[in-house]
């Protein structure tokens, strides 16, 4: 990985004036040290970055990913997840607790943490822990030992909690110790056996559709029992309109609620899934226009607070057992950026910034992390993307292990062209 000293030449997004102004980037220590305007500095070599016309933002930051390791090695482990990762400009990921053993223990914690830090492509990889052993809902984890081990938050994502009690104790235990609960909010009673959303697709196959309930209900459960606790809660994956609305009531109560959306239920309803193809198979389902259109309004006024991919990789075999049988679940981090940048930012319904902020600053100040800021003194996790050129997304080039995506052969804008963690480029198109 090779450090530089200077990114010249890139332009950066001016949140006051709404612009991009054309800035050099000096690095010291792992850390920004200047923003300059004006003539390029007089450095050259290995240690200089040509940004010139390209987009230079803070390091995207995915609180929501899957990589697989301990357990899961065929569908993706953290070299090849961080690495797809970097592809896709993200410097900092929290990955999900449900591999096996599921990340339940200190050791797991720390074998996440140290395999990571040894193999995982520079990228800063951030695990949470189970909420329940196993994650089968039956008993609480070491919530303290697992804090002490590096876990930061504590989620059963893949599953529900299902039972109000365990999420409530769970609620408090994390509560004492300063830390988020994060939840897959889904009540299993609604869902059993069900793969896509009520809506169009499932009546004109005549098939059964999950119902938008199954998520709010636990929402709105968890926000109640979120105030009545204090914790810090964050929903993931939201939705559904009525999930929506609930964190928007919540957060007008000021309960400590916040949220995420991934990129596909902000570009894909069920009415786009083109037959039993289950690479459009994920959980939540893709739910209907009207869902779609009130996830969009919920990020827009401040309800969902950031974006996240929900990386989820699944093998071809897998995924070849059809719609009813495959798992759950698509690939992201190398789509996500431009997805979100072609279909909103370029069409002019978002500015460039908004977009970014809900990549970079907000997750991390949600999260308390360091980074997600382009400013003197912040770690200089740096990702640069080109804007202007429009290229197909070839599924069998990603860095991920697995290549399940609905977005194959989709024309998009706003690829990352470099990736530049702690002033080291991880990843860079060329070297790709
Ligand atoms: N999102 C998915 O469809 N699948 C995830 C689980 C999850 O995020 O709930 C997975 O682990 O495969
Ligand atoms: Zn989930
Ligand atoms: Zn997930």
């Amino acid at each position: 990985m090779a450090a530089i000293e200077w990114i010249v030449n890139g332009r950066i997004w001016n949140e006051e004036s709404g612009e991009l102004e054309t800035r050099h980037v000096r690095i010291e220590d792992g850390r920004i040290a200047e923003i300059k305007g004006g003539e390029a500095p007089e450095a050259s070599g290995e240690g200089v970055l040509d940004a010139r016309g390209k987009l230079v933002s803070a390091g995207f930051i995915d609180m929501h990913v899957h990589l697989r390791d301990p357990g899961f090695e065929h569908k993706e482990d953290i070299v090849t997840g961080t690495a797809s990762a970097a592809a896709g400009g993200f410097t900092t990921i929290a990955c999900m607790p449900n591999t096996r053993p599921s990340i339940d223990t200190p050791e797991t914690v720390r074998y996440v943490l140290d395999k990571a830090r040894e193999q995982g492509n520079g990228v800063k990889v951030l695990p949470y822990a189970a909420i329940s052993k196993n994650q089968l809902g039956r008993e609480l984890t070491d919530f303290a030992a697992l804090k002490a081990a590096g876990a930061i938050g504590f989620t059963d994502d893949g599953v529900g909690v299902q039972r109000a009690q365990m999420m409530k104790d769970a609620m408090e235990l994390a509560k004492a110790l300063d830390m988020p609960i994060i939840a897959h909010c889904e009540d299993d009673s609604l869902v059993e056996g069900l793969y896509v959303s009520e809506g169009r697709f499932a009546r004109d196959n005549g098939i059964k559709g999950i119902p938008n309930e199954s998520e709010a209900i636990h929402v709105g459960r968890d926000a109640l029992l979120a105030e009545a606790t204090g914790v810090h809660y964050h929903v993931c994956h939201v939705s559904t309109e009525q999930s929506v609305r609930l964190i928007r009531l919540a957060k007008s109560v000021g309960v400590r609620i916040t949220a995420e959306v991934c990129p596909h239920h902000l570009v894909l309803s069920d009415e786009d899934i083109p037959g039993m193809d289950s690479n459009w198979k994920m959980n939540p389902p893709l739910r209907t226009p009207r869902d779609v259109e009130a996830v969009i309004q919920g990020l827009e006024d401040g309800t969902i607070d950031m974006i996240v991919t929900d990386h989820a990789p699944h093998s071809a075999e897998e995924k070849a057992r059809g719609m009813q049988l495959a798992p759950f679940g698509i690939v992201g981090f190398e789509t996500a950026f431009p997805l979100l940048y072609t279909a909103f930012v370029r069409t002019g319904k978002w500015s460039l910034g908004f977009l970014l902020n809900r990549m970079t600053r907000i997750p991390a100040s949600v999260f308390r992390l360091d980074s997600g800021r382009l400013e003197v003194g912040a770690p200089a996790d740096l990702t640069v993307v080109e804007l202007e050129q429009k290229r197909e997304v070839d599924p069998s080039a990603f860095l991920s292990k697995s290549s399940n995506t609905p977005f194959g052969g989709w024309k998009l804008y706003g690829w990352p062209e470099a990736t530049v963690v702690a002033g080291s480029v991880v990843w860079s198109h060329q070297s790709a």
